[in-house]
C-alpha cells in the first residue's frame, strides 16, 4: 500500500454503491467533507535542518490507557458492511498497531467481543466506547455498564447529534436498513429488547453533569468545534475532547476542524488532551495537527477502507503507514523531541523570521 488515498479508490471500485456512498458521504453538499481535505493541503510545514536525529518517541497518554503513536481509530458504525470479520479484524488490527479503536455504539459486533479480540492480541491495548446519550436513562446506564464490564477504559459521548444529518447520497440511494443477518447487537436492552439508536435533541449540559455521577470511567466529548464548549467541556470535569465535525456527515457548512483547532488549543490551556479527526489522510496531517496543540489525531474512513480491501491486514497497514509517515515527516522538519513539534513548525505568509 503507497497512500491511503490510494487505498481509498481501491475500496470504493470494490464496494457496492450503496455502502460506498454510506461511508464516503456526508451531509448536504459536503463542503465541510472537502473543507476538511483542503484546509490540511493550505498549511505548510517550515522544516530546520542539521539537527540530529529525533530521539524521542511517539508514546501517547490519553484517559484510559497508552498509545504508541497519537493516531486512533475513530468510531465508525457497520464494519461488516466492509468486511466479514468486521469490527473484530478492526480491533485486531488497531490493538497490534498498539492504538486505540472507539468501538461505535452502531458496531454490528457487541463490544464486549471485541475487547475479547482486541485484548487476546494486545492485553494493554485501550478500548473506548462510543455513546449517544439515549432519552431513556436506565437505557443509556445499562450501555455504559455494558461498556465497563466489556472492558473498556473511556466513553466516549457524541454531542454533535441532536438529530441526524441530511445525506442526500442515502437519500437517493434509499440506505434505510442494514442487510438480513446484520444488526446492532449493543443496542439489545436489560430486558433483551432491541432498540434502535435515538438522537436526542434535548440533550444540554446537565445530562453530561448526570453522566458524570454515574460512572468513574473517563467520558471524552466528541464533536466539539468551540472554545466555549472547550471551557464548559473542562467545567463539567469530562477528561478529553475529540473536535471534530463528524466527517463532514452533520452540519454541512462547520469549519474544518484543523482551522479551528489554535483557537480551541488556547481555550484549553493544556487542561485536558485534544483529539482532532476529519480529513487526516497523511502523516504531514498528523504532525500539522500536533503542531498545532493536539495530543492525538483520530481517523474514521481510512479504517474503512482498509477493512474494505484486506480485512485486519489492510488496517494495520492503514495505521502502519500513518505511523512510519509521520516519524518521515518529523525527520524531514528537524525535528528532535516532541517538544520541537510546535507552532514554529507551521509557516504562514505573515512571518518573516521563525
Ligand atoms: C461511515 C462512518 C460512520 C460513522 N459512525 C459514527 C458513529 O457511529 N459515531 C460517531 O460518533 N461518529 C461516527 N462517525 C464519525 C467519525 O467518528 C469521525 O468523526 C469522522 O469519520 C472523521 O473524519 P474522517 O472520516 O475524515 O477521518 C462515522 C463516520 C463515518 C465515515
Ligand atoms: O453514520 C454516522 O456518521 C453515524 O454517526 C451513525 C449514527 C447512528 C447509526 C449509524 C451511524
Amino acid at each position: 500500500m503507497i497512500s491511503l488515498n490510494e487505498l481509498e479508490n481501491m475500496a470504493l471500485a470494490r464496494l457496492p454503491k450503496i455502502f460506498a456512498d454510506y461511508f464516503i458521504g456526508g451531509a448536504g453538499t459536503e463542503t465541510t467533507i472537502r473543507e476538511n481535505l483542503r484546509s490540511f493541503e493550505d498549511i505548510r510545514l517550515w522544516p530546520r535542518v542539521l539537527r540530529g536525529s529525533f530521539q524521542d518517541n511517539f508514546n501517547t497518554q490519553l484517559p484510559g490507557g497508552t498509545l504508541e503513536f497519537p493516531i486512533l481509530a475513530a468510531p465508525t458504525a457497520f464494519h461488516k458492511l466492509a468486511h466479514h470479520d468486521g469490527e473484530l479484524a478492526t480491533a485486531r488490527a488497531i490493538a497490534q498497531s498498539n492504538s486505540l479503536m472507539i468501538v461505535s455504539m452502531a458496531a454490528n459486533t457487541r463490544t464486549e467481543d471485541i475487547c475479547k479480540a482486541a485484548k487476546e492480541v494486545n492485553p494493554h491495548t485501550p478500548v473506548w466506547q462510543q455513546l449517544y446519550l439515549q432519552p431513556d436513562r436506565q437505557f443509556t446506564l445499562h450501555l455504559v455498564h455494558q461498556a465497563e464490564q466489556a472492558g473498556c477504559s473511556g466513553l466516549v459521548v457524541t454531542v454533535d447529534s441532536p438529530v441526524f444529518g441530511i445525506r442526500e447520497r442515502d437519500l437517493r440511494n434509499g440506505f434505510n436498513d442494514l442487510p438480513k443477518g446484520l444488526g446492532c447487537p449493543n443496542m439489545i436492552d436489560e430486558h433483551g429488547m432491541t432498540r434502535e439508536i435515538e438522537f436526542n435533541e434535548s440533550l444540554d449540559w446537565q445530562d453530561i453533569s448526570w453522566l458524570r455521577r454515574q460512572t468513574s470511567l473517563p467520558i471524552i466529548l466528541k464533536g466539539i468545534l468551540h472554545p466555549k464548549d472547550i471551557v464548559l467541556a473542562i467545567e463539567h470535569e469530562v477528561q478529553a475532547v475529540i473536535v471534530s465535525n463528524h466527517g463532514g456527515r452533520q452540519l454541512d457548512g462547520a469549519p474544518a476542524t484543523i482551522e479551528l483547532l489554535p483557537a480551541l488549543a488556547d481555550a484549553a490551556q493544556n487542561r485536558i488532551p485534544l483529539i482532532v479527526d476529519g480529513g487526516i489522510r497523511h502523516g504531514t496531517d498528523v504532525l500539522k495537527t500536533l503542531a498545532l496543540g493536539a495530543s492525538a489525531v483520530a481517523v474514521g474512513r481510512p479504517v474503512i477502507w482498509g477493512l474494505t480491501v484486506n480485512g485486519e491486514q489492510g488496517v494495520k497497514d492503514v495505521m502502519q503507514t500513518l505511523q512510519q509517515e509521520l516519524l518521515t515527516a518529523t525527520k524531514l522538519c528537524g525535528c528532535r523531541t516532541r517538544k520541537d513539534i510546535n507552532q514554529h513548525l507551521i509557516y504562514s505568509n505573515s512571518q518573516t523570521k521563525g
